[in-house]
């Protein structure tokens, strides 16, 4: 059980990791799944933000319009949410979905929580088949329309440096998520269990071949390094 989450989060005893995928890669679909199986607590940084924005808060109508137009809702207030989410679940062993987009949350993250993730699983799927889950998802999402899930996709690009670098420090795993359901969570479990044998930091990220995926199945500004100023490792 978790001791104390103080202010800055700066406990060892607190497990993290990341899934990370573009929209409609099967993140919360996968995450669900992993949280049942191996005991972590689930927290989707994008349905905080959703249930945040129907809270009639100060930062509600902000942030609603910023998911209308599928842009990145700024770090401090999703890492406010995302703490105050860890600290009341009374829980240390956490699976966050959707976050971090980009190297500012990346960073912010690190400074204001100070938990680096144990490993991060990135779904790789293609715009299309993504198009095409995401328009039959049904959940009555209001961004779940072709001109915001364009706009998605295209803000969803900002991920990119932040898998190069946790790629980088050895901390990722591709995983190819256009198979099936089941598929992908094989491939995902095979990770999680070499993770809970305390061998996963020694094995290469086994689902796909990173430079493959990397360089071919991405956009130009996927081969452009950058790395956050301090070492994550
Ligand atoms: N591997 C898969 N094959 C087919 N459909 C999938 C798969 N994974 C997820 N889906 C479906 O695609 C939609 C988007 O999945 P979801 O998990 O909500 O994605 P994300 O959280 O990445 O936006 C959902 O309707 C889900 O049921
Ligand atoms: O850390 C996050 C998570 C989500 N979002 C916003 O919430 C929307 C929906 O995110 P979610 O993860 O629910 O769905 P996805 O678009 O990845 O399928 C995004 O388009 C962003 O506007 C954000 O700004 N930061």
């Amino acid at each position: 059980m978790m001791t104390d989450l103080n202010e800055d989060f700066s406990n060892e005893n607190i497990t993290v990791i990341f899934v990370l995928g573009g929209p409609g890669s099967g993140k919360s679909t996968q995450s669900t799944k992993i949280a049942q199986q191996f005991g972590f607590t689930h927290f989707s940084t994008g349905d905080l933000l959703r249930e945040e924005s129907k809270s009639g808060s100060e930062d509600s109508v902000m942030i609603q319009k910023t998911m209308e137009k599928g842009e990145h809702v700024p770090s401090t207030f999703v890492i406010k949410l995302l703490q105050r989410a860890m600290k009341e679940s009374g829980k240390n062993f956490f699976l966050i979905d959707g976050f971090p987009r980009n190297l500012e949350n990346l960073d912010a993250f690190s400074t204001l929580v100070g938990i680096e993730p144990k490993f991060v699983l990135y779904l790789y799927c293609s715009e299309e088949v993504m198009m095409q889950r995401l328009l039959k998802r049904n959940q009555g999402r209001n961004d779940d329309n072709i001109a915001t899930i364009t706009k998605r996709f295209e803000a969803s690009k900002s991920v990119y440096p932040v898998i190069q670098f946790y790629h980088s420090i050895k901390k990722l795993h591709m995983i190819d998520a256009e198979k099936s359901v089941d598929e992908v969570f094989e491939d995902i479990n095979t990770i999680c269990h070499h993770w809970t044998n305390d061998s996963v930091k020694l094995i290469a990220p086994v689902a796909m071949n990173f430079n493959t995926i990397f360089h071919h199945g991405m956009n130009d500004s996927a081969k452009v390094v950058t790395t956050p100023h301090h070492d994550l490792g």
